[in-house]
């Protein structure tokens, strides 16, 4: 069928804004899917809105079943997108957006090579540990690891996505982002 929706890939390390970029983007034909995560919910998370909070267990089952598009281990957690749920949004005509890591990333590009892929950089490496910083949520060991990981998902980032957004005044991101995704 020709109506489907689209796949849209976000990206780019911990703390440089894609929660906050992808929460602002136009939802009249979109939806940011919500992945299950072995994470403790964070405050005010709420369980189907923010992740599908589960067990290690849970999620080890989901994956011999394979219900997962995508999955992948971030700082110790699994997190994944439920395939059903992608399928049934897809197929209804609905954009989907997913908003995941970029071992994550690659593996949708590998089954779904229409996907649009799309990495949000940090304006620079002093601001991206300020925004870490600022959720004020992290420990210090959490956030040297949060900020090794980034350089890593950057180079990987620069060679396999197509469009980047550097993440500097917020309003400006998510109309590079929004422009990207009306362009398909
Ligand atoms: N592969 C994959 N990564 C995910 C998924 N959901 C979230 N992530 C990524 O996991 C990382 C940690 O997410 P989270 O715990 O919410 O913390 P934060 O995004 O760094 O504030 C981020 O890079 C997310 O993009 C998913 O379903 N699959
Ligand atoms: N353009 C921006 N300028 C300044 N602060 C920002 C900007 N975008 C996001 N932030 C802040 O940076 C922090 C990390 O953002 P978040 O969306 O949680 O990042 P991510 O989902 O990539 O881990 C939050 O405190 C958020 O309010």
């Amino acid at each position: 069928m020709s109506n489907n929706g689209r796949l849209f890939v976000v990206s780019g390390p911990s703390g440089v804004g894609k929660g906050t970029i992808v929460k602002r983007l136009d939802k009249s034909n979109a939806v940011l899917s919500v992945s299950a995560t072995t994470r403790q919910p964070g405050k005010g998370e709420k369980n189907g809105i923010d992740y599908w909070f589960i067990t290690r267990s849970e999620f080890e089952e989901r994956i011999e079943k394979g219900l997962f598009l995508e999955y992948a281990e971030v700082f110790g957690n699994l997190y994944g997108t439920p395939t059903d749920k992608t399928q049934e949004a897809v197929e209804s005509g609905k954009d989907v957006i997913l908003e995941i890591d970029v071992q994550g990333g690659l593996q949708v590009k590998n089954k779904w090579q229409e996907a649009a892929m799309i990495f949000i950089m940090p304006p620079s490496r002093e601001e991206l540990e300020k925004r870490i910083r600022s959720r004020a949520r992290d420990s210090e060991e959490i956030i040297s690891k949060r900020l090794e990981e980034a350089d890593k998902e950057i180079e990987i980032g620069k060679s396999h996505y197509e469009h980047f957004v550097v993440n500097d005044v917020l309003d400006k991101a998510v109309s590079k982002v929004q422009t990207i995704i009306n362009s398909y």
